[in-house]
């Protein structure tokens, strides 16, 4: 069961009007939300950058926090999801239905959009480890907004998997950003590096965490740019994001980082991330 434009749709059923500029232009912004044993995670901070994405596409976001909220429970609820279950939320705001215009017509509304579906974890993987590509970062200059336009994320990650690896490792002349849809550390020496929070990059909230995880016990971390050779030559990399958390990359263009094996520094952060899950207070 969907929710679209106020109404609930069965899977499959055409809901989109033909002429929804998110369906014609992208032109819309999004969130992927987690949900650990039927709770929402991490609510307030994809709300809180959901508007700010909306207000930097200059988009007005008709609906409160509570009713987004009463949304996704309904959604949650009727697609099933129970006490037992972990799940993601996607939540998707395009700026509505409008003859086909590329500038921002006056009188257009927006159109949200959600579903939910049980999603386990990634544990094995976590356990084991990705293998990444260093692909160019072909993006646009405003990656720091979450907006529907991903054909740049789905290329990049179509060229990583088109060599035989599982996600991208993206680099803009030589200077490392993130992953297709994950925010990507390097360890080195027992200390964090990642690319400052600007245009380049999205702001991952589960980026955010894990610097806070870490700062608090006793790991530096640099959010400063740093290049391919300093990639390749990492002690332990990973990448964070909602649906990964967080995720080894173990090789680089088929080349090992270091011993090819997940790194202590990345299973303590896992482990911090897993208490953090515990602790924290979803809704
Ligand atoms: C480009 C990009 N960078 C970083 C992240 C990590 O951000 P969060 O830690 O806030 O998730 C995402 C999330 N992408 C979502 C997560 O899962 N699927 C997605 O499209 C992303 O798309």
């Amino acid at each position: 069961m969907l929710y679209v434009d106020g109404k609930w749709v069965e899977a499959g059923v055409a809901a989109v009007d033909p002429e929804d500029r998110g369906y014609n232009f992208g032109d819309g912004v999004y969130e992927v939300i987690r949900i650990y044993k039927g709770k929402l995670f991490q609510w307030d901070a994809h709300i809180e950058r959901m508007e700010r994405s909306a207000k930097e596409i200059q988009m007005k976001m008709p609906w409160s926090a509570q009713e987004l909220l009463d949304i996704a429970k309904q959604l949650m609820d009727k697609n099933g999801i129970t006490a037992q279950d972990d799940a993601t939320l996607y939540m998707q705001v395009s700026r509505g239905n409008s003859p086909r215009v590329h500038d921002i017509p006056g009188d257009v509304k927006p159109v949200l959009m959600g579903f939910a579906r049980k999603k386990d974890r990634p544990l094995a993987d976590q356990k084991k480890g990705l293998k990444a590509a260093l692909i160019e970062d072909i993006r646009w200059l405003r990656c720091d907004i979450k907006s529907i336009s991903l054909l740049g994320a789905v290329m990049v990650k179509q060229y990583a998997k088109d060599t035989g690896a599982q996600d991208a490792i993206l680099h803009r002349d030589g200077i490392v950003t993130e992953c297709s849809a994950a925010n990507l550390f390097a360890i080195k020496n027992g200390e964090l590096y990642t690319h400052p929070a600007n245009n380049l990059i999205l702001k991952g909230i589960t980026r955010d965490v894990v610097i806070e995880l870490a700062a608090k016990n006793g790991l530096t971390v640099h959010e400063k740019p740093f290049d391919t050779k300093f990639l390749l030559q990492a002690d332990e990399l990973f990448l964070t994001s909602t649906t990964a958390e967080v995720m080894p990359v173990i090789s680089v263009d088929g080349q090992a980082i270091a011993d090819g094996q997940v790194g202590s520094v990345t299973q303590k952060l896992q482990t911090l991330f897993e208490q953090h899950i515990e602790e924290a207070v979803l809704v």
